[in-house]
């Protein structure tokens, strides 16, 4: 059986004050278990940036616990604070965030390079990675020398080079063409099968969600509706349908999902 990895609970975050409070996270508790490829869905504003801006510790929450591997997160201070930031969660961002004057493999080795891990065993995983990924060819060019899928994948590979408990995706297909994007989703979806990796990944493409194993569909700052990919019958296609009912039924309200 899979083991609780990120143990959400209760996770409120207020934004402003005095009679002019936004809500942004109202209660949340789920869990993520380890080695899954958890989705996060809903429409805008409904507080999917701020959920994994607490879990990133870029936003305090304003109630609720945070728990990695039973540790509370917000406990964490000092070095350990900056060893959960730098090496037990990784990012994925929806504009890559590469260093243009650096090569792919240069932005993939810089996190290794700041955290003083031995070359050799940053090289034993980049060989790793761009195997999962496919950027052997790519690793030697400059990011402007590079597609937007292709940014994506070095950008996974920096992300994932440290061996991260989770990666955290914020809209990882958002600047991607379909076809790239799909591409990207099959690494990752990879990254998770073969490799291990767990993935929390928020998104509003629901061909992106179903590739994920669970999805839950976030509201005002509630979950209302959570699916899971049936093993082994059911088809991404079927799954992928599934999705666009619940955000079709999100769009017009939810009273029909629950
Ligand atoms: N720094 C802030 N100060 C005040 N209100 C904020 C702040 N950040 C977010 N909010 C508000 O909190 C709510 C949730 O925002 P959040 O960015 O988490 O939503 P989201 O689901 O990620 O939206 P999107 O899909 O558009 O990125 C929104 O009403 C938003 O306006």
């Amino acid at each position: 059986m899979k083991e609780k990895l990120l143990d959400i609970q209760s996770l409120k975050k207020n934004y402003g004050k005095n009679g002019n409070v936004t809500k942004a996270l109202n209660g949340i508790t789920f869990q993520v278990l380890d080695r899954e490829f958890l989705g996060i869905m809903g429409s805008s504003g409904s507080g999917k940036t701020t959920l994994l801006n607490c879990i990133a510790t870029a936003v305090h929450p304003t109630e609720g616990e945070i728990l990695l591997n039973g540790e509370d997160i917000s406990a964490y201070k000092g070095k350990r604070l900056a060893e959960y930031r730098g090496k037990r969660i990784g990012y994925l961002f929806q504009n890559f965030e590469l260093l243009d004057n650096l090569t792919g493999r240069e932005n993939i080795m810089l996190p290794p390079a700041i955290q003083n891990v031995p070359e050799k065993e940053g090289a034993a995983r980049l060989a790793q990675l761009a195997e999962y990924l496919e950027i052997e060819d790519i690793l030697d060019k400059f990011p402007s020398q590079m597609s937007g899928g292709e940014k994506q994948r070095i950008a996974a590979a920096r992300a994932m080079i440290l061996n991260p408990d989770m990666l955290l995706a914020d809209e990882p297909t958002g600047s991607l063409d379909s076809k790239n994007a799909r591409s990207l989703m099959e690494k990752l979806s990879l990254l998770n099968q073969q490799d291990g990796s767990t993935i929390l990944m928020v998104t509003h493409d629901c061909n992106a969600a179903s590739y994920c194993s669970r999805i839950l569909f976030i509201q005002d700052g509630r979950i209302f509706h959570e699916l899971r990919r049936k093993y082994p019958k059911e088809t991404q296609q079927d799954f992928y349908e599934r999705i666009l009912s619940v955000m079709a039924q999100l769009g017009g309200g939810s009273a029909n999902v629950l």
